[in-house]
């Protein structure tokens, strides 16, 4: 148990014990200004570590929250990392502003480098919290809203290959998963589904739904061997208005292993019989939708922050990428929460098909930053560059910024593929 430095209250910070969950769940709750549905709160409670779960208590009662997911990430390369997924961060209204944040931050990132993970991810609430403790925006995303009347997937000459299939989404579950983690190490940011994790795509409980039906799950297949190409999962909400049926398409998810199977899916759902809209909340910035259809402008996409990355162990998170492009400089990280980190990091590799170095040393800085933007950069999907145009990379050694921006770019662009 730690005390916390409190002029006027007793407050410690010690993990969650597993039949103190509720109230716990209560104060993060409240802290949000919300409910969840009985099912979602049930579903979070199974899945919570909880001794990867904190509290801090004024007596017996919780007043802040924080807890971890023991994910594990893709990174530029293939390899997938151990990561902590930091969740569930709440402080009571009554409590905020007295450092209970920056307490529960402080002992869960030293038990994330305990734990030997160099990773930390996590979504924000807002972005301007979690930057004070190293984290970097490191991946975007495209949310889309498209007028069925105006966006068109044109035919493709191997269509016909495809055949797709409406199934229960739980019954094509397990089938729908096996695709999804083949296809994991092939974007940055992907999170490989630990057992549990498989429910939260096909979660669909009428509590939540909106107004929308069921989720369905639309599967694509190789029309002469069977074998699974991609599915999409998506609901409908019908609507009628004066000038005639104006119903809703929301697409969860779109997975293709193939660029037929990925234009079949995209064909079925911005064709929809009696549907006027196809809102799609989540899209990586490269996805090839944006190149099926026949005007883009329509898809009015918006770019959104989607997922903040912080180097808990910067040495072991750099040398477990690969880099786009040679690369052989000292980078001068400054990391004030995280002290192990901060000092000269000699980074080296010879391009994407090799592995990389990075050791501490002592020569002479080439390129300085803090560790936020090298959480920023990681992924390779924010360069070195645009933030070194926004004065956060200072360049000490001329051309190591062109040589580490491209090395740090990646030609896949990462994407968070869902919430936690
Ligand atoms: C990963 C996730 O779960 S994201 C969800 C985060 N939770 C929420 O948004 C729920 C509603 N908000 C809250 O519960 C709280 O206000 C929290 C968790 C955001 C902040 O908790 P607090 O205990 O008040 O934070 P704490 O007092 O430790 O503040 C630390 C610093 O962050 C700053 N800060 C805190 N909240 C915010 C905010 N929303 N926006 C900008 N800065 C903030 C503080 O001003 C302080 O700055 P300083 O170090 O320069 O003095």
């Amino acid at each position: 148990m730690t005390q916390l430095a409190d002029p006027h209250d007793a407050l410690s910070l010690r993990p969650l014990a597993a039949e103190e969950w509720e109230p716990w769940y209560d104060a993060l709750e409240t802290a949000f200004g919300s409910v969840e549905s009985a099912e979602r709160r049930a579903m979070w409670h199974a899945l919570t570590e909880v001794d990867r779960s904190l509290g801090v208590w004024e007596g017996e009662a919780p007043v802040g929250t924080a807890g971890a997911f023991s994910f594990r990430m893709a990174v530029p390369g293939g390899a997938v990392l151990p990561t902590a997924g930091v969740t569930m961060v709440g402080v009571l209204p009554t409590h905020r502003r007295r450092g209970v944040l920056t307490a529960l931050m402080r002992h869960q990132l030293d038990d994330v480098h305990e734990r030997g993970e160099a990773l930390a991810v996590l979504t924000a609430s807002e972005p301007a919290i979690y930057g004070r403790y190293g984290y970097g925006l490191g991946t975007w995303k495209l949310r889309v809203e498209a007028p069925r009347a105006w966006v068109r997937v044109a035919p493709g000459p191997e269509d016909g290959r495809i055949r797709l299939r409406l199934a229960d989404p739980r019954a094509a579950l397990a089938h729908c998963e096996r695709l999804y983690h083949e296809l994991v190490p092939r974007r940055p940011g992907m999170l490989a589904r630990r057992p549990g994790w498989e429910r939260l795509p096909v979660f669909d409980p009428p509590a939540e739904r909106g107004g929308h039906g069921p989720l369905h799950c639309l599967l694509a297949e190789d029309r002469t061997d069977g074998e699974l190409l991609g599915y999409a999962r998506y609901s409908v909400a019908e609507q009628w208005l004066d000038g005639g049926p104006a119903g809703v398409v929301r697409v969860r998810e779109v997975t293709a292993a193939s660029a037929a199977a990925r234009r079949a899916l995209w064909r079925y759902l911005l064709d929809l019989d009696l549907t006027e809209t196809v809102q799609v909340p989540s899209l990586p910035l490269d996805d090839p939708l944006l190149h099926l259809v026949g005007d883009p402008r329509r898809l009015r996409p918006r770019q959104l922050d989607a997922l903040f990355v912080r180097l808990v162990e910067v040495g072991d998170a750099l040398r477990s990428r690969r880099y786009a492009a040679p690369v052989d400089v000292v980078l001068a990280v400054q990391d004030e929460f995280c002290p192990w980190n901060t000092g000269h990091w000699h980074l080296h590799s010879a391009g994407p098909e090799k592995g990389a170095a990075c050791e501490p040393t002592e020569a002479s800085a080439e390129l300085a930053l803090a560790v936020r933007e090298l959480g920023a950069a990681y992924l390779g999907g924010t360069t070195l560059a645009a933030l070194a145009g926004a004065g956060l990379v200072t360049e000490l050694r001329p051309g190591a910024l062109a040589e580490a921006s491209r090395a740090f770019a990646w030609d896949v662009a990462p994407w968070l593929p869902h919430g936690f």
